[in-house]
């Protein structure tokens, strides 16, 4: 499981003031419990894992079942929520060549829907005018521009080019059970659909079929990573005492944190294949916290990469910043590094050992020196990158957000916030219904 470590944020705050969260903490982990808190109607997800059906779970693998066999490429058609759970644990898990060789075992998986590049969908329908593909098209409210933009160009390509009978074999929609042209669209076309449910809010989605459809169609276990997030729900449980809770530590840490002016968490990681795990957790704390002009700013970065862009200003630029590391133990494989016997490089000190001892001497070295340099740091390990782990981690961040947003005082289940850009881009476009918006736009203009 999981584990947690702060010591070293210790010379910036005190385990007492950390410590002393634990009442909070307590009242937090009951709001959500017993449903009681700002945003109660949007708990579903916090015993999500212990409560999916096994039947549930195959209904999932046998819709992926039939998008594995009569797909080359397969669009996932999302925004936010909608489409980064899943990004974060195909990519976490894929190997990261496989886009590149000609032999798949599993279809392609694309996105689309959460930009509205022009270049973007050109060049998409372009490379998908000679494929296999389908869609996947997951919207809840089933009203995002984004995605139904693409999504409408994506239903006609793909009737166009298969034929409206393969279509409808090959497109599924995953939303809302009632609302939202998603749905209308699913029954009139007779799609294999899958609902979100009412409870869960699109960052919170990754463990409904939201996530779990398009991680089964690129081959990866759902079982496991809905088994490696029941772990950590029992792990991270409003019964597990506060000093063994890593999500209530967590949670405690980056609010003491923030309240002695460190504004900005930087997500780390050491391996490329999590870059999309904090494009998640950077939606999950950013939509939950960010609201009421307060919260932390989720930042993250891909080190040693970002070591030689972000790294001076981690280092020695403003101090109102802290680091999470998350540390994978184990690598899935091994790579040594060879003897030269001219040693041209100098870097015979460091034949036949291992690539990652390397990594793991950057990720130690690169800490002592953030903390040196005035940066808390906190460090979260995982045993290594399976779906297994992902799950366990995935559900952590959920459950450590609810408790974090409730000790914030914040409503962490809401994002108003998102709806100024697009009062403002749909009363731009002239969008029925925003005669008034539009008037009153054009006048600033
Ligand atoms: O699933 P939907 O309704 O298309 O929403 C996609 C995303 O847009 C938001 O509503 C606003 O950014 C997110 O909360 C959500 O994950």
């Amino acid at each position: 499981m999981i584990s947690l470590n702060i010591e070293k944020t210790l010379g910036f705050i005190s385990r007492e003031k950390v410590f002393a969260y634990e009442p909070l903490v307590k009242e937090a982990q009951n709001a959500l419990e017993k449903g009681t808190g700002k945003g109660n109607d949007f708990l579903g997800w916090l015993h999500l894992p212990s409560s999916i059906t096994q039947e549930h779970l195959e209904d999932i693998k046998a819709t992926a079942q039939v998008l594995r066999e009569n797909c080359e490429v397969v669009i996932v058609a999302g925004i936010g929520g909608s489409y980064l759970g899943a990004r974060a644990v195909i990519e976490a898990l894929s190997n990261s060549f496989t886009w590149l060789q000609d032999k798949k075992s599993a279809p392609s998986i694309i996105y689309a829907g959460h930009n509205i590049g022009e270049d973007y969908l050109y060049e998409l329908t372009h490379f998908l005018q000679d494929k296999k593909f389908g869609v996947i098209n997951i919207s809840k409210s089933g009203t995002t521009t984004e995605t139904a933009l693409a999504f409408r160009i994506l239903k006609k390509q793909c009737e166009d080019q298969r034929g409206k009978e393969m279509a409808q074999k090959v497109i599924v929609a995953i939303t809302d059970a009632s609302k939202g042209a998603a749905r209308v669209t699913a029954d009139k076309e007779g799609y294999k659909s899958f609902i979100i449910p009412d409870n869960v809010g699109g960052r919170f989605s990754v463990l409904t079929p939201v996530g779990l459809l398009p991680i089964a169609v690129a081959g990866f276990n759902i079982d496991k990573l809905v088994a490696g997030a029941r772990e950590a729900e029992k792990a991270c449980g409003a019964d597990v005492p506060f000093a063994e809770n890593p999500a209530a530590i967590y949670a405690a840490t980056r609010n003491e944190l923030y309240k002695s002016g460190k504004k900005i968490e930087i997500l780390v990681n050491f391996n490329p294949k999590l870059h999309y795990v904090s494009e998640w957790w950077k939606q999950l704390y950013g939509e939950s916290e960010g609201k009421e002009n307060k919260g932390i700013f989720p930042a993250a970065v891909d080190f040693s990469t970002d070591l030689h862009s972000m790294g001076q200003w981690i280092q020695e630029g403003e101090r109102t910043i802290f680091e999470t590391v998350i540390s994978v133990e184990k690598t899935n494989h091994t790579v040594l590094v060879p003897s030269d016997e001219a040693n041209l490089d100098g870097l015979n000190f460091l034949a036949g050992k291992r690539v990652d001892e390397v990594n793991k001497m950057a990720e130690l070295g690169t800490q002592l020196a953030h903390v040196d340099g005035g940066v808390p740091n906190m460090r979260l390990c995982i045993a290594d990158l399976s779906e297994q782990t992902i799950g366990e981690l995935l559900y952590f961040f959920e459950v450590a957000c609810g408790i974090s947003g409730y000790l914030l005082g914040v409503n962490p289940f809401n994002q108003p916030g998102v709806e100024a850009y697009k009062k403002n881009m749909f009363a731009l476009l002239n969008k029925p219904g925003y005669e008034e918006e539009s008037k009153a736009i054009q006048s600033r203009l």
